[in-house]
């Protein structure tokens, strides 16, 4: 398998912009009715995110191994989607008859020889770790809602009830879906560590022109029931023994709150500082849960901070740039949670300020697809659904 010309190939096709999807899913949709079911009635938000999430993981199959767990969460995040074994072939085949009309007379034997392998593979990885999942988990979890706390205008504090335990690490992510807006998942994190009992809380902020957390925040009731897939991400989990940093931009706050549920019970002593930014007062909707944490755990400071309003001790600021004033941070593993925007910026301050790279942790739905990984993930409310 040529990776460079399959990689060249992509950025050709890429180049084409909004052509490409509208003729994958017309090609997909034309010659498999039955899969149009599966997406929701408006396409517009999600146009581009399976095709474009698709390109990137093929044209960077020589990397798969790095892709391989990736892949994994995906084939089984799908699970959700009412995807199986039987879809797959059919969008392998719409992906090589879309590459072929782009790329018009450079599409060659060879490079459809490379294609189909390249998906095969990634089918493959998909495929098996569904497989394996159905074993032991159902393709979604029905979640009633317990409880429904409007802690400002436009965030909201949900609390579930999964129908079986729901097994997730601290600073992980679960796609959820209500009836409100039939097949449009969000994926949200889970503020607590995973319960027996199958409690969640998500923090849920209202977003314009974001119909799911519209509804989330609105129009939800109590007994409602939400549909929860399987969890995903593992950038945001800690599983070693240093001092840690958190940086969150507002509703960024919840996989840390998570992470505190783990660090009040693990038996060792280490630093923790969280850095809660808000735009003003009301928008730091959870300050008293964060505080019982702070007073729970020895080594935990909070610091909230807030970037609009001027308030007497509490710092102002953007979160990143206060934490780096608090800092020097020289050996803390540093965790950053928040808007696409924020995280973008907050990394190229602590690179600016010298930190590496290794050390700094941020979710990369991209690269799924969403939050910057392959398949139209996303993150709080952002439209990244495959
Ligand atoms: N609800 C959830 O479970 C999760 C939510 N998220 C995401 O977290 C984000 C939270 O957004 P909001 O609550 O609206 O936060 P926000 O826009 O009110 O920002 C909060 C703080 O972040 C910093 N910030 C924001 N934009 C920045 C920028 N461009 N550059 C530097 N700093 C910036 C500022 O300090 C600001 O006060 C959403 O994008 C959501 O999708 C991420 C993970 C989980």
């Amino acid at each position: 398998m040529d990776t460079v010309r399959l990689r060249e190939s992509w950025n050709t096709v890429a180049g084409f912009g909004g052509q490409v999807p509208l003729f994958f899913y017309s090609t997909l949709f034309l010659t498999n009715p039955p899969i149009r079911e599966m997406f929701p009635a408006g396409m517009s938000a999600q146009r581009d995110k399976l095709l474009s999430a698709l390109g990137r993981v093929v044209a960077h199959v020589d990397e798969l191994d790095a892709a391989v767990p990736f892949l994994q969460q995906l084939g089984r995040d799908h699970r959700k989607f009412a995807v199986t074994a039987d879809h797959y072939p059919a969008v392998g085949q719409a992906l090589l008859a879309t590459l072929k009309h782009f790329l018009s007379e450079n599409w060659t034997a060879e490079l459809a020889a490379d294609w189909t392998a390249a998906y095969t593979l990634v089918a493959d990885v998909m495929k098996a770790a569904a497989q394996e999942a159905a074993q032991h988990t159902p393709p979604w979890w029905n979640a009633e809602v317990v409880r429904h706390e409007r802690r400002t205008v436009d965030v909201a504090v949900l609390t579930v009830r999964t129908d079986r335990p729901l097994h997730y690490a601290a600073g992980q992510s679960v796609a959820v879906e209500t009836q409100l807006r039939p097949r449009m998942w969000r994926y949200y994190s889970p503020t607590n560590v995973a319960r027996d009992d199958g409690l969640l809380e998500l923090h849920v902020r209202m977003v314009d022109g974001g119909v799911v957390s519209t509804a989330l925040v609105q129009g939800i009731q109590l007994g409602d029931v939400l549909r929860v897939g399987a969890p995903v991400g593992g950038s945001l989990t800690v599983d070693h023994e240093r001092d840690i940093l958190l940086i969150a931009g507002g509703t960024g706050l919840a996989p840390f709150k998570a992470l505190l549920g783990q660090i009040a019970n693990e038996q060792l002593r280490r630093e923790v500082h969280l850095f809660v930014g808000a735009r003003c007062m009301r928008d730091l909707y959870d300050m008293p849960a964060i505080e019982a944490f702070e007073r729970a755990i020895p080594g935990l400071r909070v610091i909230p901070v807030l970037s609009e309003d001027k308030e007497a001790n509490v710092p102002h600021g953007l979160v990143s740039e206060v934490a780096l004033r608090y800092g020097p941070w020289p050996a803390q593993e540093v965790y950053v949670c928040g808007s696409p925007a924020m995280v973008a910026a907050t990394r190229d301050t602590l690179r600016a300020a010298g930190m590496g790279d290794h050390r700094v942790h941020y979710e990369d739905f991209q690269g799924y697809g969403g939050p910057t990984s392959a398949t139209g993930f996303l993150q709080g409310d952002k439209e990244y659904p495959v």
